[in-house]
């Protein structure tokens, strides 16, 4: 069976055809920097090489369709028709109070995913543009959500609600919710592997930074609490997300600008974080650029985005009671040396220390970047979302539930 999985984020989408039955990933890859300058598709070839084109790629509905094409070109493809793909996995950001598992996609469930259009402005409305690419695409295959909110709906009463009126959570379910949740649930269950240590009785903090960021507590493998809320812009400082902010300077700038809810949520997700700060870019590779060049701004945004990881690890080794591994992951974490290092000597009054050297040499592989002698073990795991969507679509096409 082939499961084509899409897996579309903000700043980029990804996606990997896999067959289920030789665990064979046939096709993998992605388009980055969607909407920014430097937007490339970039992609794995039947050879094993890899290749890049660069080109204007404004939204994400010009993401999929470039990365079907590609997927079924005479020369780069692996598969003669789409008639090969079996099933669809699709990332779904927000799910609502209603899915705490990966479902079937049908009516029902479209329409709950664009009932948290509003809540989830840079996600959702592109997670359906992949649905109905595909249903149009290909009518008839069958399509499954798996949703960031689901492994975060084990966290505890006092760590998702907020302390509004009552009725604010019981009329809109206003509470937190947390994201990123496919990528936290691997990388908690593959770190425990790959250091051959039981899942069920570790604390874990993991860091998903790439351009949305969250953190989260793992205790005894479920999430007590992560960094995001109702939306995917509270916590951490984000490419273009103002992460945690006094929600009385909302209502201050509402007043001095005059704007309208839309134009604030536009500000706050779009216009804000380190693009904000900056002035420059919301990407981190752009920043560094910047900072080599001496850019003040660039510097500041860089120093913020980490301040904030540190004092968000802080608050989660506090609500574990101590921290046993930190995991980093994401565009982010899986790639910037310095960031890790940054955050991981400021944690050396838990006992955190990190290996310079293995670190400045790792890069989006999997590896223990912590000294031999550290208390805390501090790993990079590359995440793999596209996995864990194929291995839910794959259970519920074949009629199990997914785990
Ligand atoms: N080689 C790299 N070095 C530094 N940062 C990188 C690198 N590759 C990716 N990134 C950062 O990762 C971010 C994208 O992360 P990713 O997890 O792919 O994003 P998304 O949130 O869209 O899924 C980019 O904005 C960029 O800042
Ligand atoms: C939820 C979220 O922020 O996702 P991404 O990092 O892919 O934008
Ligand atoms: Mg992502």
């Amino acid at each position: 069976m082939n499961i084509l999985v899409l897996n579309c984020g903000s700043s980029s989408v990804k996606y990997k055809l896999i067959n289920v039955d030789d665990k064979k990933t046939l096709a993998e890859g992605g388009v980055e920097k969607i909407g920014i300058p430097g937007s490339f598709l970039k992609f794995r070839l039947p050879d094993g090489s890899k290749k890049v084109i660069e080109e204007v790629i404004p939204d994400h509905r010009k993401a999929i369709m470039d990365i079907l094409n590609i997927l079924t070109d005479p020369t780069y493809g692996c598969i003669s028709s789409f008639k090969e793909i079996d099933a669809v996995g699709h990332r779904v950001v927000h799910g609502g109070e209603k899915f705490n598992k990966s479902v079937l996609i049908n009516d029902e469930v479209i329409e709950k995913i664009k009932e948290c259009y509003d809540v989830a402005p840079l996600h959702n409305p592109v997670n359906m543009a992949g649905i109905d690419a595909i249903t149009e695409l290909m009518p008839g295959v069958p399509q499954v959500a798996v949703f960031d909110t689901a492994f975060h709906q084990t966290m505890p009463a006092e760590a998702y609600m907020y302390a509004l009126p009552y009725e604010i959570y019981t009329k809109y379910s206003v509470r937190r919710f947390g994201f990123h949740g496919t990528s936290h649930r691997y990388v908690a269950r593959r770190v425990c592997d790959f250091l051959g240590v039981p899942y069920e009785n570790q604390r874990i903090i993991t860091c998903h930074i790439g351009n949305g960021g969250s953190i989260t507590a793992v205790k005894d493998g479920k999430s007590i609490d992560t960094s995001m809320g109702l939306t995917p812009v509270e916590g951490l400082m984000m490419g273009t997300r103002v992460g945690d902010v006094d929600p009385g300077a909302l209502t201050f700038i509402m007043d001095k600008e005059h704007l309208d809810t839309k134009q604030l949520s536009n500000l706050i997700n779009k216009k804000s974080g380190v693009l904000g700060i900056s002035g420059i870019s919301s990407d981190m590779r752009d920043i560094d650029a910047a900072i080599a060049e001496g850019n003040e701004r660039a510097k500041l945004a860089l120093d913020m985005y980490i301040y904030r990881i540190i004092k968000y690890i802080g608050a989660y080794t506090a609500v574990l009671n101590g921290v046993d591994i930190i995991v980093f992951t994401g565009g982010v974490g899986e790639n910037q040396q310095p960031l890790r290092k940054a955050v991981c000597e400021h944690l050396s009054y838990l006992g955190v220390k990190i290996d310079d050297a293995v670190n400045a040499s790792s890069r989006g592989e999997e590896k223990v970047i912590s000294a031999a002698d550290s208390k805390v073990k501090v790993v990079v795991i590359p995440t793999d979302e596209e996995l864990m969507i194929a291995r839910d679509t794959e259970a519920i096409v074949n009629g199990r539930q997914p785990e």
